[in-house]
């Protein structure tokens, strides 16, 4: 079998063109212009690449960017005070904080800071605690994504065995979430699974999200299955690489997404949607 791809690129710009069909359908009706803040701190460069991504596809739908691009060394009261203000701006549907944050920041004080309504990453308690008792609530965007690349597939998700190599808090553990409320069985996997390729052998869905070139070998691959690589791996000719051998897994699997064009353009699709999301359930 050869896989077929599971284009990331064209998904998502079908998204995006539909949601851009949806905000001029509201701005003519009188209501809001959907808006985005999006605050970068510091100079990581794959972050600023990610940034730049999610502003270029503000503009794609007609939102509104409000963009923060403070030092490393912005102190944590100025960080919460921003979000402070933002909450409060009737302007903005959805906040975002890039990450990695600098190792003085409080990642996750900083994110519960943002009022749920306009957490559209997902990463609010709040809106964690909504996903595991399946209640309306903004969803994290690569697992959210996902959700979408899988309804392009000609296969059902409903009682397939989903296997999950990784458990972050942002993208392994609520991909399970997403899968199981899906009606899959699922299996995470971690860093003290002792059999990894038995586990992956078992998969009609793999999810590899770990963020280690070559971690998951073809072989390993269950024929027919469909595989879904999130790891972003920059090599040191500057080329991007999964966690999944490609070419070897394409070879036996029914679907695959690549890396790049697969997971990560469905994250900033999934972002605006998830913008557009706030505005309309929490703001109209
Ligand atoms: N606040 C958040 N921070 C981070 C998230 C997140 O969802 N919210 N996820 C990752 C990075 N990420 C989103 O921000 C992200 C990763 C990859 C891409 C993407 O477009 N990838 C392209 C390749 C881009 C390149 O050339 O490097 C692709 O895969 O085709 C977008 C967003 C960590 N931080």
């Amino acid at each position: 079998m050869t896989a077929r791809i599971l284009d990331g690129k064209r998904i998502a710009d079908e998204l995006l063109e539909r949601i851009k069909g949806r905000v001029s359908v509201r701005v003519a009706a009188g209501k809001s212009q959907p808006g985005l803040a999006v605050v970068l701190v510091g100079a990581d460069p794959a972050s600023a690449v990610y940034v730049k991504n999610k502003r270029k596809a503000c503009k794609e739908v007609a939102f509104r960017s409000f963009d923060y691009d403070l030092p490393a060394e912005t102190p944590e009261a100025d960080l919460y005070a921003l979000i402070d203000r933002l909450n409060s701006d009737a302007r903005v549907h959805g906040i975002l904080v890039q990450l990695p944050l600098p190792p003085h920041i409080d990642a996750t004080a900083l994110i519960n800071r943002i009022d749920p309504r306009k957490d559209v990453d997902g990463f609010h308690a709040a809106n964690v605690g909504s996903l595991v008792l399946r209640q309306r609530g903004l969803r994290p965007c690569t697992p959210k994504g996902v959700m979408t690349l899988l309804a392009h597939t000609d296969r059902p998700v409903r009682g397939q065995h989903a296997v999950i190599v990784g458990v972050s808090n942002h993208v392994g553990r609520p991909m399970a979430l997403e899968l199981l409320l899906a009606g899959c069985t699922t299996t995470s996997c971690h860093k003290f699974t002792r059999d990894l390729p038995g586990f992956v052998a078992q998969a009609d869905i793999l999810v590899v999200a770990v963020g280690r070139p070559g971690l998951v070998k073809g072989e390993w691959i269950k024929p027919g299955a469909i595989v879904i690589d999130i790891g972003i791996n920059r090599l040191d000719d500057g080329s991007l690489v999964g966690d999944v051998e490609f070419d070897a897994a394409a070879a036996r699997a029914s679907w695959i997404t690549p890396v790049p064009g697969g997971v990560g353009r469905m994250t900033v699709a999934t972002l605006i949607e998830n913008t557009l999301e706030a505005a309309e359930t929490f703001f109209d």
